[in-house]
């Protein structure tokens, strides 16, 4: 197979490429093409093997002598290409992290551990489309598949707590120097035990609301929150939190929608999205039954006990970060009765949160 990536050394992905040489997958592909919109005839990344020269990322030519396309190169190129390459007879497989084609009725949106059957479907009937779901979605999906898959949800309302990754590399680094500034602003009085807690804290607020950057969070982020993500819609919800009913939904190719809504909120983690859900369930099970139910959803569930110690250890993305597990906790009946079930969950979100889906159903596809 001949498979085209373009994307390749964004935040994405970046980790596309480091979950693929920890797999091997290149391995198993005849010919890596990497494809570039800056750098034609630059070096491609290192993949334990010669490869060709950068080619032009826009060169309809170029991409269509592809099989297969792996993009993280973002929703305006998805845009500006992709009807190009289908327009001009493409029939390759179109692999892609951008939100852009994910509601289209001929795409699927990738989750294979939780919706392989829907892939599987979509394959036998020539569907040539497949896209990287919302992180958010992908990891609640991840943590709850066991109990959307037992069809024991009736509703879910989700609060997120989004890391800064979820907007790229630059609002990483905005955090971060957000924190310097909110600890500069305060480090002599830091190091002197006796200084005034009050004096600091006033300091503290007034380099938060003047000082610290933000450039590309619109807001500070650093000691602080944004109670919104994306673009707002006119029914009030931001485009965060309708993409969770229309996308979970899909991925599980339900044919009446579970009702999901909440509200998305950054926060100032790193790369780990977090969901606290509350769930209405179909009936009032054991919650013996409910934790089997929820570790039976997939290989990757780090089931949490419900208890202090081990929740702040295990359940906080200092422990979760950088890996494939998703940890599920906080689980336990709520007041409003024995169908209500509260939930925690939480994932790296560039992992299953966007480049791991995509190298799976690469896999998938070569292996077919
Ligand atoms: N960030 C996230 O959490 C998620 C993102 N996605 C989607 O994935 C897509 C890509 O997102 P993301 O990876 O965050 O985007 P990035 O901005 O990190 O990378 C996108 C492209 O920008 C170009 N680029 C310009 N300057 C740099 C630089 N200094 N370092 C690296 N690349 C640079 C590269 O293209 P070139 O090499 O051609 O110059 C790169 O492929 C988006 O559509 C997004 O919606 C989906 C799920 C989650
Ligand atoms: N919107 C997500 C990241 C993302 O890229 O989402 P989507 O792929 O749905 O545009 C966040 O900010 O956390």
């Amino acid at each position: 197979m001949k498979v085209g990536f373009v994307g390749w050394r964004g935040m994405v992905g970046s980790v596309l490429m480091q979950r693929m040489r920890e797999e091997n997958d290149f391995a198993v592909i005849n010919e890596p093409v990497f494809f570039t919109t800056s750098n034609v005839g630059g070096k491609g990344p290192d993949i334990g093997r010669d490869v060709p020269a950068l080619k032009d990322a826009k060169n309809i030519d170029e991409l269509k002598a592809m099989d297969a396309i792996v993009t993280c190169q973002g929703g305006d190129y998805t845009s500006d290409i992709y009807p190009q390459l289908r327009a001009a007879g493409w029939t390759g497989y179109w692999i892609d992290a951008a939100s852009t084609l994910r509601m289209a009725d001929d795409a699927v949106i990738v989750l294979d551990p939780v919706n392989r059957n829907v892939i599987d479907a979509a394959l036998a009937k020539g569907v040539k489309d497949y896209i990287g779901g919302n992180c958010t979605n992908s990891i609640m999906l991840m943590g709850m598949g066991g109990l959307f898959r037992a069809g024991l949800v009736e509703w879910v309302s989700s609060m997120t707590y989004q890391a800064a990754s979820g907007g790229g590399a630059n609002h990483m680094r905005e955090l971060l120097k957000g924190m310097g500034v909110v600890h500069a602003a305060v480090a002599d009085e830091l190091a002197t035990p006796s200084s005034a807690i009050l004096d600091i804290d006033r300091k503290v607020a007034a380099a938060i609301r003047e000082d610290v950057p933000t450039e590309f969070f619109g807001a500070p982020l650093a000691g602080g929150l944004i109670p919104w993500i994306d673009k707002q819609l006119d029914n009030g919800q931001s485009k965060e939190e309708w993409k969770g009913q229309a996308e979970v939904n899909k991925i599980l190719g339900n044919e009446a929608a579970i009702p999901v809504d909440g509200l998305c909120v950054r926060i100032g983690a790193m790369r780990c999205h977090s969901l606290a859900l509350t769930i209405k369930l179909k009936k009032d099970l054991p919650l013996a039954e409910v934790e089997a139910i929820i570790k039976s959803g997939n290989d990757w569930v780090k089931w949490v006990p419900n208890d202090r110690e081990i929740s702040v250890k295990e359940l906080t993305p200092a422990a979760i970060t950088g890996g494939l597990e998703v940890g599920v906790g906080r689980v336990r009946k709520l007041n409003m009765g024995g169908e209500y079930l509260s939930a925690f969950v939480i994932g790296d979100q560039l992992l299953w949160g966007a480049a791991e889906p995509l190298r799976r159903m690469l896999r998938i596809l070569i292996e077919r």
